[in-house]
């Protein structure tokens, strides 16, 4: 194997969405049958026994892709090089816990991890945070670090994208392969919202194809913002298998590109397209080449989806103000 290794950084190594998450980095599906990657695992002091026992795992797997595998519980060793960084180690929301609080302790992660990428990431890093809440998180640290150019900074709402994907495709009979140019735009939160007014089901405008508002507003855009909450209902815990998938898809489609004539949906700080204001990191259409992304430009915004853009939008900016207030931007 000839190609140098990819550095790839993984925080809340010990976590479910973790372990779901790593086996797939390892065996090739983040970055291609053919690039080799080392691993590096940020955790808690705490969970680096259990991250030790994820990375015995890893080695068990013989991964013929698989260099090193370093753990570690100091951001500035974690980030040494990394070229891609998944964040995904959060603090999650428990009893009593207002939405402020929430937002100040993973300031206390996300601020020192945004300055330590700032530091000692390779100079093509690329980050991906998945943990919540995901958009604000990610401007929290891209924020910590001005030398790395912002648009280096997503957040997942991939995830959202594949749920409508999912639930586009139940309702019309048509593999998910058949649909393209779906749209979350907007918070990775019950406020997102999932378009298809430009999608295609088998090469047809799925809004007319579906033919039914109140199916849109009352059954399909409800199922895929609240799915999360759905998850945890049943299972007792948050989405994780699917959620790293939908981490290795975002990655894979970043680096490697969408396909012709299709888009995804990626949480990206704004340059000011569709009215939402400027480094708010909002969930747009991107199309990806070469390693970079565009924003999808010129798609008509109807009153339907204005008003839930806004809404989501809205929320997006109240984050921002408390995460200012709190002096973490
Ligand atoms: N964006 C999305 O679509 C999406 C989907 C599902 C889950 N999530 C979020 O992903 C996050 C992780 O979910 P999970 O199920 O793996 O949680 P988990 O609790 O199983 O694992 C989180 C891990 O992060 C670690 N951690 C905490 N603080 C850390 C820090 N400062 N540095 C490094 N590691 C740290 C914890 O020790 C733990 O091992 C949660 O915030 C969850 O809400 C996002
Ligand atoms: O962890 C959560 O709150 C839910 C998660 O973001 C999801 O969409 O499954």
């Amino acid at each position: 194997m000839s190609r140098t290794p990819v550095n790839v950084t993984v925080t809340g190594g010990a976590g479910q969405i973790g372990y779901a998450l790593l086996f797939r980095i390892a065996s090739g599906q983040l970055l291609g049958p053919d690039v080799p990657v080392n691993l590096r695992l940020l955790e808690i002091t705490p969970a680096l026994p259990a991250a030790q026992g994820t990375a015995m795992e890893l080695n068990d797997g013989a991964f013929p892709l698989l260099g090193s595998i370093d753990i570690t519980d100091d951001p500035n060793v974690a980030f040494d090089g990394a070229n891609i960084a998944l964040l995904v180690g959060a603090r999650p929301r428990t009893k009593g816990m207002e939405r402020g609080d929430l937002l100040e302790a993973n300031g206390g992660i996300f601020k020192p991890q945004g300055k330590a990428i700032n530091d000692h990431a390779a100079d093509d890093i690329k980050v991906l945070v998945v943990g919540n809440p995901a958009n604000t998180n990610a401007l929290i640290a891209q924020a910590a670090a001005p030398d790395v150019p912002a648009e280096r900074f997503t957040a997942m709402t991939r995830l959202d994208h594949n749920r409508a994907l999912s639930q586009l495709s139940a309702k019309t009979g048509t593999p998910v392969s058949e649909i393209r140019r779906l749209t979350i735009w907007g918070n990775h939160s019950a406020t997102q919202y999932p378009d298809i007014f430009h999608a295609e089901v088998a090469g047809k405008n799925a809004a007319a194809t579906v033919n039914d508002e109140t199916w849109l507003a009352d059954e399909f855009i409800p199922t895929v913002a609240k799915r999360g909450a759905a998850i945890i209902e049943a299972r007792g815990a948050s989405s994780a298998a699917s959620a790293a998938s939908a981490a290795i898809d975002h990655v894979h489609t970043w680096v490697n590109g969408t396909a012709a004539g299709d888009w995804t949906s990626m949480g990206i700080p704004s340059d000011g397209s569709y009215g939402v204001p400027e480094g708010l990191i909002s969930s747009f259409p991107v199309t990806c080449s070469g390693g970079s992304y565009e924003i999808v430009q010129g798609l008509e915004v109807n009153d339907f989806s204005r008003a839930r853009i806004d809404a989501s939008v809205q929320e997006l900016a109240e984050e921002r103000d408390a995460v200012r207030a709190l002096g973490l931007i």
